[in-house]
């Protein structure tokens, strides 16, 4: 779940794509990158680090332009090595540059065909930079000088009919525009919007809607499944669907953590499908446990606050913020590695005893997945004096691998894989565990748009919406990107492209 984002502007657009990054950070901590387009000339800046890190001001003033592209990155693919930041590039058709999030699921066969039939040469191991490729091959075979809107909703189509996978992506045509286009199950998300200037109409395609607003940009709809928007330089907008048999099926763990709250994901107020995570999450606790005792709710943040508060309300029980978090750490879940995710745990939370001692505490994440966060926690809380640790989770215990855009390859590290609740419970060190039920996630967020009625839920169930992915696969990319072959891959950080400013 990276961050991408597109600005077609009337002014230099180069302040608007980092604020943009900014408000995406939570989508990828890894690296940033910002390609500009300014007469037909392309300026390029991207490396390992946050927004923060990656543009200084010397950087900041040679990406002129009134077109660009952005992206934070959260590797689910190659390395995390700095040639695989991204916007990528490649110089033929047009010199196009793309940003993506979400992962390809036949990217092998793909490459082969690259290589074999295309001609063409990829110099990572990068899903995206696959992407971009097949998008470049496509494109090119219009034959265009002048590519117009057809020539480019053809070639989106022509990626739908060769790549299998979720894949949100931006791409920016050199002299012409900006595209952004969505799987044709939608599992990443896509939005876009315009804002009016003196100088005219401004458009932004971003991951998430709370970028448009942070800019002040009106939200005018997602992309649907299979869907592309097309800006061209003069500002022109264009929408095609270009996918044969376009079905909904978003990923439901935006709505659990990936995504920000104040984002509007397929017309649903991630806050508010929180919120209702946290009733459904009540009326099992009262169902499983009328007498259950609870002094105190205690979220673990940042993520679980809202749904832990409406399930206090829920409750009757008191809302207590037991642990403060130190906001210069990042989100730990999404570092690579499991050591650094083990540290940063202890570094980012810490208890206020008070809360904990003598008490029946209820602890609430939205998610568990390695375990690496609870077992570190209910310690924290026994060590503050807790009589008892409960432990709840917004989410339904997470048992598969993702192969869509979230870094869990391997089933193996997912604590609950294999485990019934209790064995987990006693893994964690909780007194008791309790699970959201699926069908009570799925209402929690279709209940803000009963147009959803298909999500990817694979990482609780199993289940992969583009239907080609099985064992055999899920196989490989363990052994590819377990926790143990991962800190051995990383690669030298040559970029053989673009001049990185
Ligand atoms: O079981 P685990 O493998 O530990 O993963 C789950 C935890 O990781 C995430 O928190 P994170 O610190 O990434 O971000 P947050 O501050 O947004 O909650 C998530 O909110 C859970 O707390
Ligand atoms: N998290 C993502 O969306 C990652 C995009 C791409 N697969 C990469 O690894 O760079
Ligand atoms: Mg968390």
């Amino acid at each position: 779940m990276c961050g991408i984002v597109g600005i077609v502007g009337k002014s230099n657009v180069n302040q608007s794509l980092y604020d943009a990054l900014t408000v995406l950070q939570h989508r990828g901590q890894d690296a940033a990158g910002i390609v500009t387009c300014d007469r037909g000339r392309l300026h390029l800046r991207k490396d390992n680090g946050l927004v923060r890190d990656v543009f200084h001001q010397r950087h900041m003033q040679r990406l002129v332009g009134t077109m660009g592209i952005g992206h934070v990155r959260y590797p689910t693919a190659g390395s995390s090595s700095s040639a695989e930041a991204q916007p990528f590039y490649v110089n033929s058709p047009y010199g196009i540059t793309l940003a993506h999030n979400g992962n390809l699921t036949n990217v092998e066969q793909l490459s082969r065909e690259i290589y074999e039939s295309d001609l063409r040469h990829v110099n990572t191991n990068s899903d995206s930079e696959v992407l971009l490729n097949v998008f470049a091959h496509e494109l090119a075979r219009g034959g265009k000088l002048q590519p117009g809107k057809e020539d480019i909703f053809n070639a989106v189509r022509a990626v739908h009919a060769r790549c299998t996978g979720g894949y949100a992506a931006i791409a920016m045509v050199t002299g012409y525009g900006v595209v952004g286009f969505r799987d044709p199950h939608a599992i990443r998300p896509i939005v876009f919007g315009k804002r009016e200037t003196e100088n005219g109409t401004e458009y932004m395609i971003a991951s998430e809607s709370v970028s448009l607003d942070v800019l002040g940009f009106d939200l005018i709809r997602d992309l649907e499944p299979g869907e592309a928007v097309y800006i061209t330089d003069k500002g022109e907008l264009h929408t095609a669907q270009c996918a044969e048999n376009p079905s909904y099926s978003p990923c439901i763990f935006e709505h659990v953590y990936l995504a920000r709250p104040d984002s509007m994901i397929d017309n649903v107020l991630v806050y508010k499908a929180r919120l209702r995570m946290g009733e459904k999450l009540a009326e099992k606790i009262l169902r499983e446990k009328p007498d259950h005792g609870i002094d105190v709710v205690i979220p673990i943040p940042d993520t679980s606050r809202t749904s832990a508060v409406e399930l206090a309300n829920h409750l009757g029980v008191k809302f207590r913020e037991g642990f403060v978090k130190n906001r210069y750490i990042g989100r730990t879940f999404i570092m690579p590695g499991q050591a650094a995710r083990k540290k940063s745990v202890r570094q980012k939370l810490n208890a206020i005893e008070l809360e904990f001692r003598g008490k029946n505490v209820l602890l609430v994440d939205d998610s568990i997945v390695r375990g690496t966060t609870c077992k570190q926690i209910i310690q924290m809380a026994r060590e503050a004096g807790a009589a008892k640790v409960y432990f709840c989770s917004a989410a339904p215990a997470v048992r598969f691998p993702n192969v869509y855009g979230i870094d869990m390859p391997s089933a193996h590290e997912l604590i609950a894989h294999g485990r019934t609740t209790d064995e987990v419970a006693e893994l964690i060190g909780a007194d008791w565990l309790i699970y959201q039920d699926l069908p009570d996630l799925i209402d929690a967020v279709s209940e803000g748009n009963p147009k959803l009625t298909r999500f990817d839920c694979s990482v609780f169930d199993g289940d992969y919406v583009t239907g080609d992915v099985n064992e055999a696969y899920l196989g490989k990319i363990e052994q590819a990107r377990n926790d143990a072959a991962m800190s051995t891959s990383e690669m030298g950080s040559a970029v053989i492209e673009l001049h990185n400013n």
